[in-house]
């Protein structure tokens, strides 16, 4: 179907309605960007992520707890993003919106420099200092801070040590991070837990390794970095290109790990995604397509979304 007859099969951005998946596409060029239709899931919503702000610096949050909410409902509207360079503005992402909710990965999508990582800072609080923010970031339905533990953010490179085995670095993160009210048998049995989720327990006794001296695959690297972030069991997991470096079987394995992680444990899942295979693609239940820092789709996956992304 040539687009401008697809354009205007579209919706507009406002049809989005949590909880039911909206039917049709959404596309800014031909209906406005406001997302004031969206509604949070839980009746009694809490607390702000982020304003109007310069980078995270400015960024005025409220701390408040999101603990006794049952997943992590994320929306953002009219969410813009720019720098300045030699004093001139450039526009890294416009007026963007869209949600994210609980037991789903949200696959934001477009090509290189189309402002994937910027969206996944942006919802994360973790903007470059140069960065300005406009726009509303909405958790629950307010606006709040999350509160520590609650969100992890997986980067796109992995920072392990070499030397270590996979069960080590797992363990020694799970004393790390997990709380002092847990035992020291309920740590390692967190640690196993979560190793398992990933696959990695035929892996555990193997040295991570580097690009000089051997060890897992990428794929496995690619899942112990995930599975250092999720020991916490977060509600809100941002992971930036969970896939890059891997073949695409070693892609399959790593996102339909994340998809029943998100599915099983109802947490939140955003994560900016370069390039997935059409296996990969049919994973994700709602797309986020960026082109040049604008939303040229968001809604479910489906054929039609799959044309966008490739025309
Ligand atoms: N701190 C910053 N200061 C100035 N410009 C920035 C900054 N961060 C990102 N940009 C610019 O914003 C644009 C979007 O970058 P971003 O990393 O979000 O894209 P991306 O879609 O994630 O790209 P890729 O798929 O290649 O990782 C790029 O042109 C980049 O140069």
């Amino acid at each position: 179907m040539h687009r401008s007859a697809m354009a205007s099969l579209l919706p507009t951005i406002s049809d989005i309605k949590p909880g039911t998946a909206p039917s049709r596409l959404l596309c800014p060029q031909v209906g406005p960007t406001n997302v004031s239709d969206i509604h949070p899931p839980s009746p009694n919503p809490v607390g702000a992520l982020s304003t109007t702000g310069s980078g995270t610096d400015d960024v005025k949050v409220q701390a408040t707890s999101v603990k006794d909410v049952t997943g992590v409902f994320i929306t953002w509207e009219n969410l813009s993003v720019s720098a300045f360079e030699s004093k001139r503005k450039v526009q890294i992402l416009d007026r963007l919106s869209g949600y994210a909710q609980p037991g789903e990965v949200l696959a934001i999508m477009g090509p290189s420099g189309c402002g994937k990582s910027s969206l996944l800072d942006a919802l994360a609080g973790r903007l470059a200092s140069n960065l300005v923010q406009t726009g509303k970031i909405l958790v629950n339905g307010r606006k709040q801070e999350l509160a520590f533990g609650t969100s992890a953010y997986v980067t796109q490179d992995d920072v392990l040590m070499a030397t270590l085995t996979v069960k080590e670095a797992i363990y020694y993160s799970a004393q790390l991070q997990l709380p002092n009210s847990l035992s020291q048998y309920e740590k390692r049995a967190r640690a196993e837990e979560t190793m398992r989720a990933m696959g990695l327990d035929g892996v555990k006794d193997m040295r991570i390794g580097s690009g000089s001296t051997k060890g897992i695959s990428g794929g496995q690297r690619r899942r112990v970095s995930i599975c250092l972030e999720i020991l916490t069991h977060p509600q809100l997991l941002f992971i930036d290109e969970p896939t890059s470096g891997l073949d695409s079987a070693a892609s399959y394995h790593v996102m339909s790990r994340i998809s029943s992680l998100a599915r099983e444990k109802g947490m939140t899942v955003v994560g900016a995604i370069h390039q997935p295979s059409s296996e990969v693609f049919e994973l994700f239940p709602r797309l986020c397509l960026l082109a040049y820092g604008k939303t040229v789709y968001f809604g479910p996956s489906s054929e039609t979304a799959m044309v966008i992304y490739c025309a």
